[in-house]
């Protein structure tokens, strides 16, 4: 990979610059982002250490629980700052890559209350993707955003638009195309700096502000690592603390014991908290991988009513409303199902039913990934939830315990469980390496985090004893790779050698043959894919 030369002092960049590109890249917004980098790279990595110590004390067996050391935080009497008038609305809110330019558009439009414009799970980091959504965004920013189709349809911004909120990456992915000091920058800091530097003051000037959604985290120390980068942010550009506000995905096992303290460390610039319902339960099975009691069954009956996803998003709603921040729910897989009437009726009713759900137990707003799905989630929750929100229902009789968090769900393990999570895994994969981050498969939306709960159940189920098929058969690496040729053999007849060729499914194999028979667990697909990622 080419390195560019140096614009900015220690800053390097190895990918393409085009005109567009650099109005992104401006030796301004690069100084920023590597003062970023500079003050807080060291402390991301101390926290991305401290994630593989905690892994080998629960590979020992040891069960999380809550900290003895932070009872105070959980146990006094405190709320968060206040939330700007444009958050205290967000009954429903789409969701979709920040860098597909029509989707952004589609999506400002779509009805919904806010937009949650990806840099994480939709989103393939390409850096073709990573640059052209800071450009999507700054222009939605400034209302300017535009897209021809190439059957010539025009798309604008219409007068009424949903809220803006940004998805940086997690802190366990790197920028390797942003070099600062001969060191690949954090891809959080990259997507956060770029995205704040360009457009904080004019969404401040628009009556709106900086908002952000923060994926992935362990714990409250990584919490407290954001909350500082705010601070630093705000300082450097001369905007007041507090400005910025983050809406938590509580989307790991290990931070559904730390919420009361997440949003301490984030108080002054907290809004929320949010199920993020489909890492939730790769975390959990990637959590305790090496316990022989916890197993999971196929991925399609570990729903949101399943005891521990119900506890968990219980508890997510109690501890906001006690500290006046929103719980947001989480994402329905179903899609809206094309030329099939009776099977889009059926996903229908059960996104209703996930809604209804949520907002029935006190959730004060939900996620769609599909505009033809706004409708449905907000007619649920128009029906449920009078007020803007109900963080006054302090659900005081919820009481989950630490077993119930980890209680482990029931069900088989089918072989159409495991040849689908073979097929899902390997086809997202190889939509991931030719830039597409989300996708739709059987009428399903996935992306990168229901793809980890397909390629680490098949991890866990080779190894596992009770790595077992309804019909008795054990899972074992040779089953593995027979079903995933059946399946490569399948697509390649579905879709034509041509598309077969082009679409990356051989390499897509590859890596999922490597992730599967690993002896140590991958802690994120996506980290070895981003080395062969363009
Ligand atoms: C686990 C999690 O993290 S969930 C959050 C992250 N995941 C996501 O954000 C996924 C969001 N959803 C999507 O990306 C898409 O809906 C997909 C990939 C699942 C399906 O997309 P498509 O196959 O393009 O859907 P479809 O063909 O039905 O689209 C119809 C129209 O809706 C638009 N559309 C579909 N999904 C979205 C969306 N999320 N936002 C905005 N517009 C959308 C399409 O652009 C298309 O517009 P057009 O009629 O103007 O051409
Ligand atoms: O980010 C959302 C999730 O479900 O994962
Ligand atoms: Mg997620």
């Amino acid at each position: 990979m080419a390195v560019g030369g140096q614009q900015v002092n220690g800053v390097q960049i190895a990918g393409t610059v085009t005109p567009a590109f650099a109005e992104i890249l401006t030796p301004e917004a690069l100084r920023f982002v590597a003062g970023l980098n500079r003050a807080f790279a060291a402390r991301r990595d101390a926290l991305l250490r401290q994630r593989v110590l905690r892994q080998a004390e629960l590979d020992t067996g040891k069960k999380p629980d809550f900290l003895p050391e932070t009872k105070h935080i959980r146990d006094s009497s405190w709320t968060i700052a206040p939330i700007p008038s444009d958050l205290k609305d967000r009954r429903v809110e789409i969701t979709g890559p920040a860098g597909d330019r029509k989707m952004v558009i589609n999506a400002l439009n779509s009805g919904a209350k806010a937009f949650m414009a990806d840099l994480e799970d939709a989103n393939s980091p390409t850096w073709v993707n990573t640059i052209q959504g800071q450009i999507n965004l700054r222009d939605a920013v400034n209302r300017t955003i535009r897209y021809v189709s190439p059957e010539g349809k025009t798309y604008a911004l219409k007068e009424q638009v949903a809220t803006l909120i940004v998805r940086p990456r997690g802190w366990h992915l790197d920028e390797k195309h942003l070099l600062i000091d001969g060191k690949a920058a954090s891809g959080s800091l990259v997507d956060f700096g770029l995205y704040f530097f360009h457009n904080a003051k004019t969404l401040i000037a628009n009556g709106s502000g900086p908002y952000f959604y923060l994926p992935k985290l362990e714990s409250h120390l990584e919490a407290r690592l954001w909350n500082d980068v705010f601070v630093w942010a705000q300082d450097q550009l001369g905007i007041p603390r507090g400005t910025i506000k983050a809406t938590v995905l509580i989307e790991t096992i290990l931070a559904a014991f730390e919420m009361d303290e997440i949003i301490w460390e984030l108080r002054d610039h907290m809004a929320g908290l949010n199920c993020g319902r489909w890492d939730y339960i790769f975390s959990y099975i990637k959590k305790f991988r090496r316990d022989p009691d916890v197993i999971l069954p196929d991925r399609s009956v570990v729903t949101m009513t399943v005891p521990f996803m119900r506890a968990y998003s219980l508890l997510t709603i109690k501890t906001c409303h006690k500290r006046n921040a929103h719980a947001m729910g989480g994402m329905a897989a179903h899609i809206p199902v094309k030329h099939d009437p009776a099977a889009n009726e059926e996903a229908l009713k059960q996104v209703r039913a996930d809604k209804l759900r949520e907002v029935r137990d006190g959730h004060d707003g939900t996620w769609v990934a599909h505009p033809g799905l706004v409708p449905v989630a907000m007619d649920v929750f128009n029906q449920h939830m009078p007020a803007p929100n109900q963080v006054e229902n302090k659900r005081e009789d919820v009481h989950v315990t630490a077993a119930e968090l980890l209680a482990v769900p029931k069900g088989p393990i089918t072989e159409t469980g495991l040849r689908t999570n073979i097929h899902v895994a390997i086809r997202y994969i190889a939509a991931w390496l030719n830039g597409t981050g989300a996708v739709p498969i059987f009428n399903l939306m996935e992306d990168a985090a229901t793809a980890e709960i397909s390629r680490a159940q098949v991890w866990q189920w080779i190894r596992h004893p009770k790595g077992i098929l309804e019909d008795g058969r054990k899972v074992t690496a040779a089953l593995t790779e027979q079903i995933r040729d059946e399946e490569l053999e399948k697509i390649r007849e579905a879709i034509g050698r041509e598309a077969y060729e082009a679409g990356r499914f051989e390499q897509a194999a590859r890596l999922f043959t490597e992730l599967v028979l690993a002896d140590e667990f991958v802690e994120f697909l996506t980290i070895p894919g981003y080395e062969i990622l363009e």
